[in-house]
């Protein structure tokens, strides 16, 4: 059978229900995503708890500070042993570089290009003159060239990127079957889509866990690949 890409995000305010969540889906992902809203609140404690299903563990982040703030936040998650890390590619070179070299053997450290809910208005009113797409495709060879692992990116641009970094990890999120609402995404595509652009890793979160019965969106969603 093949890989299951998904990593089901767990935005979600209780730990037992995440814990619930998280047992109730495990046999239609691949691994198991926790951000900021879960790591503020949970901690290391959380992670633990939710490593106890059995999935790769990707903590979300989005480190964006100094290089030596950077690299010491990820010497102190090493511990937790996550499969995978996000930072932001805007800290620069040299914060990729220090993370990179300060994670563990075992954690992909991937930058987030240019975050999913933005558009090309967005990056004016942040003072970005490239649009959505050059922006992504710009610092994603900058994460590149810092000896990173990967990026996160849209669906909309994971294919030219992938073309320029052929053995490069890319985790998609954003994503939605063409019925689901948007929420705060703006560039989004489906899984499938971006599966078939070349993403490595699928993030899905509302529409699985704020599904009616999530195991049927998770399998359904599984099904479309
Ligand atoms: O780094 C991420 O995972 C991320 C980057 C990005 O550009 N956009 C984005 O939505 N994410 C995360 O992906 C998940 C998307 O959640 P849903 O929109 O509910 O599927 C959230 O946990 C976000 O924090």
């Amino acid at each position: 059978m093949h890989h299951n890409p998904i990593y089901v995000a767990l935005d979600l305010p209780r730990l037992d229900a995440a814990e619930a969540l998280a047992r109730k889906v495990k046999d239609h992902v691949g691994g198991i995503k926790l951000g900021l809203e879960f790591f503020c609140a949970h901690g290391h404690h959380g992670v633990h708890e939710l490593a106890k299903v059995g999935l790769p563990i990707f903590l979300d982040l989005k480190l964006h500070d100094i290089p030596n703030t950077v690299a010491a936040a990820m010497q102190a998650i090493h511990v937790l042993q996550p499969s995978i890390v996000t930072i932001h590619a805007a800290g620069g070179r040299a914060m990729m570089e220090d993370a990179k070299a300060a994670a563990g053997e075992n954690t992909k450290v991937v930058a987030v290009t240019v975050l999913t809910s933005l558009d090309d208005d967005d990056l004016t009113s942040i003072g970005v003159s490239a649009n959505a797409h050059d922006q992504a495709l710009r610092l994603a060879d900058l994460a590149h060239s810092a000896g990173l692992d990967g990026i996160v990116c849209s669906g909309h641009e994971v294919g030219a990127i992938k073309k320029q970094w052929k053995d490069g990890f890319f985790v998609v999120p954003g994503l939605r079957l063409p019925d689901g609402s948007l929420g705060d995404q703006k560039r989004s595509v489906s899984p499938r889509m971006a599966r078939d652009a070349g993403a490595s890793v699928l993030v899905i979160g509302r529409p699985i866990t704020r599904a009616e019965d999530p195991l049927a969106a998770a399998r359904a969603i599984e099904g479309t690949l």
